[in-house]
């Protein structure tokens, strides 16, 4: 029976060992975190059959899922490069960024190792195996970049999480880096930025942050993630996050000239364009 290991067990981690665990009980899930609570959760729960350490467990697996933060999953590949896996072992991540991870896992693939980096559009604001679940993925895309050089071995890893109707959607690193920094990277920047404004310019108000409503709430509801999984982000995104930065100051700057004009009919527009857009994106799915 396949073995398959998974390090990092936090959100997205504990996410997909629920998934496997609901449907496919005969694999093996071997865990790997250095947090002594997270493991001991898994292990509780019955998500994974033991822990152990990567180095240990990796010669072992069929399927290796790295699911720690970016920084840790770059470091995991080059760790993997020195140790001797299983010659038709497949190698995936979740992180949020692929061109420093697919330019890191050159060295797997040249060494004949099957590597595809993976990336599910879903999570949540919070952090942690406790807020995980086998839902976590229902209907949502996940992006799968590079070749495989074992179809059936790529198959079978998606058979693994087809409980959740997973949209899979192959694309290039780049292309990938470019949209999740216009979805994911940038909304996020914008939202911490939000909350501290809000923080800094109500100081001394004595409601402050707890008189907000659904609109505050809703639009930094991501401001809450953990700053860990977020910096690692921001460290491997950093050109594109910051044109984008540039071309968002662009826009404000346009907002902030028709608002001073008193310019009703450009302001108008300017609203009524973004609602048209927004309420596709519901619509979409
Ligand atoms: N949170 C989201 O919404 C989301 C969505 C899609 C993808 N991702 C990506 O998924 C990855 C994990 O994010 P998460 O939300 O599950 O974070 P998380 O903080 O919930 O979990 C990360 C886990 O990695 C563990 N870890 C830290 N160092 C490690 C190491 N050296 N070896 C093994 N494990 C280690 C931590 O102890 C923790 O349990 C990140 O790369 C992130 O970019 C996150
Ligand atoms: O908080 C959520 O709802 C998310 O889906 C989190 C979110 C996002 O920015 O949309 C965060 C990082 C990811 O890489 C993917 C998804």
């Amino acid at each position: 029976m396949a073995t398959v290991l998974i390090s990092g067990l936090g959100l997205i981690g504990s996410s997909i060992a629920r998934m496997i665990k609901q449907d496919h009980r005969e694999l093996t899930i071997i865990g790997s975190d250095p947090d002594d609570e997270t493991a001991q959760f898994l292990l509780n729960h019955q998500l994974i059959d033991r822990r152990q350490t990567f180095s240990e467990a990796a010669p072992l697996a069929d399927f290796i899922i790295l699911a720690g933060p970016v920084s840790v999953i770059l470091e995991q590949i080059n760790v993997l490069a020195t140790l001797s896996l299983k010659s038709d072992v497949l190698v995936t991540d979740v992180g949020s960024t692929k061109e420093t991870i697919m330019k890191t896992a050159n060295q797997l693939i040249q060494n004949d190792i099957n590597f595809i980096g993976g990336h599910p559009m879903a999570g949540s604001d919070r952090s942690g195996s406790r807020f995980g679940s086998s839902e976590l993925f229902n209907n949502a895309t996940y992006f799968i970049v590079g070749q495989t050089k074992n179809n059936r071995k790529l198959a079978q890893f998606q058979q693994l999480l087809s409980k959740a109707a997973i949209h899979w959607q192959p694309i290039s690193s780049s292309s990938h880096d470019q949209l999740v920094c216009e979805l994911s990277h940038l909304p996020h920047v914008i939202a911490t930025t939000l909350v501290n404004t809000a923080v800094d310019d109500l100081e001394g108000e004595p409601l402050g942050l707890r008189a907000a409503a659904g609109g505050f709430k809703d639009t930094t509801r991501i401001a809450a993630a953990d700053p860990t999984m977020w910096t690692a982000i921001m460290m491997n995104n950093t050109d594109r996050i910051n044109q984008s930065l540039t071309q968002f100051q662009q826009h404000l700057a346009q907002f902030q000239k028709a608002l001073t004009a008193h310019d009703e009919s450009t302001i108008k527009q300017f609203l009524k364009r973004a609602r048209t857009s927004r309420k596709s994106v519901d619509e979409r799915k």
